[in-house]
């Protein structure tokens, strides 16, 4: 992972640049005016010589100028930190709106938010304070050699002698910096993350073990943190304490002091003075460059994670140029094969089926099988890695993504609600919808009753922050959405999972009227939601090794008829083994 920050920050170099200068010029005036007070003291302490005004007026000036350019340096660079955050932002939110949804999901959206917060905010704090300090830091000792060597050689010699020997212990202090930082950094991490583990597991972890296993990890992060500090403290304290007491001003002072009684250098009191004067700060000005290092460091390894997340593939659109056009929609899966990865096995292999337009088709399998794979890679969430899927005879990958949005549409387990008023939610796809439609919408999704009972009905926010929501609602809520939207080709992953015994019912109702007319693939675990659909495709282990209606599956008296054997004998127990019916 490279841990240059530099090449991110190129669209705001120009100011960045610009921020260095000002702030490099600050650095100079400020030493300027440090010279022109040693020249007045000087002239002071000749009795004859007249008031050193102009001297005095100068170096009033010059501390002036150098407070005025360092408020501009900093100016400048908080400018240009604000103008790359936004710049940043923009261009990670517009290449992960091109990410194929799945991708999304493996990362994680935690991840990826993450990186566009905190990542991109690192990078702030880096530019708007590091590079002004950072100028300062080469500039300021640079230019306090010149103003030495100007002044005399050997005082010159004994201030650079000190700088040199601080910097030689910061080294010490410093090797394996870069390896020390990063592995600090992961630390760090790794207790964020067990914190927040920790908290969103937390009914969990009060269920099932009162705390103790799990306050283990977040417990091991913190030891392993701990030692690491320990560790870095060891490797470097001492030295890191020596180079920052050298680097403090009076050795600086005593060497210059000695070197000018002991060579004479001192005699010349205006220069001895000057020197004393700047000389001190040659030292100091170095100090800041530890905690530069770690910022560079830290600014670094956010640019990576940035670079990162940039490298991601966009989802491959079609050639604007070709104009390929469904002709009906019938959906074909022609020898489709899928794996995740490529160093992974094959979780859909050779599956070759035609759906055709306007029929119910229900996936169904044991767990694994691969039912939600094929839907996600229906919404081309991911794309297939070997043959290929048609909606009436074209490549779904031949499809522009607004195109294909148009034709499919899903319902899938995790329904998701934006913070906003349930009737925006609704409204999603058609922000324009009149409230009569959304209301229909609800009816049929059988989600009207329980949203004109909330505190403000459709005005209710719903979502982050908003009221709680059981995940029955949620869904009802996404299946309403979904047929809003109107689409002919429709995806439902688990549409009842969150759905009681009561409401199953009532949701599988609201469910026959979005099917009326489209074409629907629906993913279940309970069968008896899907016995009356047109064909019920049969999956294991990625193959499909059945197909037929509920009543020729039955009589076949293969994994369905198991399946549904299974299905059937769930619903007659209870907990406790009773059946129902029988008397408890
Ligand atoms: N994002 C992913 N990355 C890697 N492997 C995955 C991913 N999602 C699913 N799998 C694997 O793909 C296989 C099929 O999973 P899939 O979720 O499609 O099955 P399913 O039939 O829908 O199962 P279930 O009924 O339990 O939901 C499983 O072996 C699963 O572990």
């Amino acid at each position: 992972m490279s841990a240059a920050p530099w090449p991110i920050l190129a669209p705001v170099r120009g100011r960045i640049g610009v921020a260095m200068a000002l702030s490099g010029l600050s650095a100079v005036l400020a030493l300027a005016s440090l010279v022109l007070i040693a020249s007045a003291v000087a002239r002071l302490l000749v009795v004859t010589a007249a008031g050193p005004w102009l001297l005095i007026g100068g170096a009033a000036g010059c501390t002036l100028a150098a407070i005025g350019l360092r408020l501009a340096a900093f100016g400048q660079s908080h400018r240009a930190a604000f103008r790359l955050e936004l710049l940043l932002r923009r261009r990670l939110a517009a290449h992960v709106a091109t990410l194929p949804m799945g991708r999304v999901q493996q990362v994680g959206a935690a991840a990826i938010a993450k990186v566009m917060q905190d990542d991109v905010k690192a990078l702030h704090v880096f530019v708007a304070d590091a590079t002004p300090l950072y100028a300062r830091a080469v500039v300021m000792p640079a230019a306090t050699a010149v103003v030495l060597a100007a002044l005399d050689w050997r005082l010159a010699a004994a201030a650079l002698a000190v700088a040199a020997a601080g910097i030689a212990v910061m080294a010490v202090a410093m090797r394996d910096g870069g390896a020390l930082i990063r592995a600090y950094h992961a630390a760090r991490e790794r207790v964020s993350a067990a914190v927040i583990e920790f908290v969103q597991a937390m009914p969990v972890v009060r269920t099932f073990d009162s705390g103790h296993a799990s306050f283990g990890r977040y417990q091991r992060a913190l030891d392993a943190y701990l030692a690491m500090l320990v560790l870095w403290y060891r490797r470097s304290g001492l030295a890191a304490r020596a180079s920052l007491a050298i680097l403090a001003p009076l050795p600086t002072l005593a060497a210059l002091l000695a070197v000018g009684l002991w060579t004479g250098a001192g005699d010349d009191q205006g220069r001895w003075l000057a020197a004393l004067l700047t000389g001190t700060g040659m030292a100091e000005a170095m100090m800041p460059a530890m905690a530069l290092r770690d910022m560079v460091a830290r600014a670094g390894l956010a640019a990576a994670r940035i670079a990162e997340i940039m490298a991601e593939p966009a989802m491959a659109v079609p050639d604007p140029a070709s104009q390929a056009v469904p002709q009906g929609l019938d959906l074909c899966f022609q020898n489709v094969g899928f794996r995740y990865a490529a160093d992974e096995p094959p979780v859909i292999e050779d599956l070759s089926v035609t759906i055709p337009a306007g029929s119910v088709t229900a996936l169904v399998g044991p767990s694994g099988a691969g039912k939600s794979t094929i839907a996600a890679l229906l919404c081309r969430f991911h794309d297939v890695t070997a043959g290929r899927i048609t909606i009436g005879g074209v490549d779904l990958r031949d499809l522009p993504p607004d195109r294909l949005a148009e034709l499919v549409g899903f319902v899938f387990q995790d329904s998701f609600l934006f913070a906003g008023s349930i009737a925006d939610n609704i409204r999603l796809g058609r922000p324009d919808a009149p409230m009569t439609a959304v209301i229909d919408a609800a009816r049929a999704a059988r989600a009207h009753e329980f949203i004109i009972g909330l505190p403000q009905g459709y005005d209710t926010r719903a979502g982050d922050r908003g009221v709680f929501l059981s995940g029955g609602e949620r869904q009802r809520i996404t299946i309403a959405r979904a047929l809003l939207l109107d689409r002919p080709i429709l995806v439902l992953d688990e549409p009842t999972a969150f759905a009681d015994a009561g409401n199953e019912a009532a949701l599988m109702a609201g469910l026959a009227a979005l099917m009326h007319d489209r074409t629907v693939i629906v993913v279940a675990h309970r069968l008896s939601t899907i016995r009356d659909a047109d064909r019920i495709l049969v999956l294991d282990h990625g193959r499909l090794v059945e197909a037929g209606s509920h009543e020729a599956l039955l009589d076949r008296s293969g994994l369905y008829a198991r399946l549904w054997r299974a299905h059937e004998r769930a619903r007659g127990w209870t907990i406790g083994g009773h059946r129902h019916g029988e008397a408890v």
